[in-house]
């Protein structure tokens, strides 16, 4: 589906005209570990360049949720699925879907910074390599435009020879973001990307996010309400597996429609 955005000037006339398309489609979507049934007929529409939050408390089901998304839940041997993601229109759950190629497509980055442990360098060049880059020339282009998306270049652009372990949390955690982007990715899948930061590297990622979304689409897991409610344009409520409510996110923290979210988000559970 596409949906299009005017941008009306204060006369009336359409100054502007941006034309949405729709990311990832999930359509009752279950998922049981075992017997647990962790996913109940989950129906939302995720659109490009927009950040789309998912908040609730723990045990909810959101980290589940994100790791379907490039089907990385698949490794738990005891997961079974229903329903369809669809990813720019395919389901991600036929036969003949490449998983490789969905998670080219599909970037992910976790709840602790995990850099591998090697040079900065050849952290956000691993992905290009992987697939068969191993010109210098343009490796060293894509790791620096990678740092630089990342807000991290110029922190680091003269330690590039020293191990990713050697940096602040907050700055590897950028490094792995840059990792995620040297892949040219199309989508950002970010699981609580900052609760293991202090405030200022919270704040880095929290721009960052803003910045990247003109270029990538971004759903981030989010434990911060108030977070969610800065950096995100769509907010899904979950909890017990379900979308309680899907919506804009300054409906969703000024204007609840259910009163399960309106007691969420006013703290009197979670
Ligand atoms: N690998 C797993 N094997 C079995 N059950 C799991 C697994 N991972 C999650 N679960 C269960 O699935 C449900 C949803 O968990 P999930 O981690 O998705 O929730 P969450 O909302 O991300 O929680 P948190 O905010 O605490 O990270 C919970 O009941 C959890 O115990």
């Amino acid at each position: 589906m596409t949906t299009i955005i005017t941008n009306k000037s204060v006369s009336g006339t359409t100054s502007d005209l941006t034309v949405k398309e729709t990311v990832y489609e999930t359509k009752q979507l279950n998922l049981w570990y075992g017997r647990n049934h962790a996913l109940k007929n989950i129906d939302l529409e995720i659109m490009e360049n927009e950040v789309t939050a998912i908040i609730g408390p723990s045990g909810c089901g959101k980290s589940t949720y994100i790791k379907t998304l490039n089907r990385m839940v698949e490794l738990v041997t005891s997961v079974k699925t229903s329903g369809e993601i669809l990813y720019r229109g395919r389901n991600i759950f036929d036969q003949d879907y490449g998983v490789e190629e969905l998670r080219t497509r599909v970037g992910m980055v976790f709840q602790k910074p995990n850099p591998f442990p090697k040079s900065i360098y050849d952290n956000v060049a691993y992905g290009p390599r992987i697939h068969g880059i191993k010109n210098k020339k343009i490796l060293d282009e894509i790791v620096e435009k990678s740092l630089r998306g990342a807000a991290i270049w110029e922190e680091v652009k003269d330690r590039l020879n020293e191990n990713a372990y050697s940096i602040s949390g907050g700055q590897q955690q950028r490094i792995c973001i840059a990792r995620a982007l040297a892949i040219e990715p199309d989508v950002i899948l970010m699981d609580e990307p900052t609760s293991a930061l202090d405030p200022i590297s919270t704040l880095k990622v929290e721009e960052l996010v803003q910045e990247l979304k003109k270029d990538y689409s971004i759903i981030i897991v989010t434990h911060n309400m108030q977070q969610a409610a800065r950096i995100s344009d769509k907010t899904a409520f979950f909890l017990n597996g379900e979308v309680v409510e899907f919506d804009h996110t300054d409906n969703i923290f000024s204007n609840p429609s259910d009163k399960r979210t309106e007691d969420y988000i006013s703290g009197r559970f979670g």
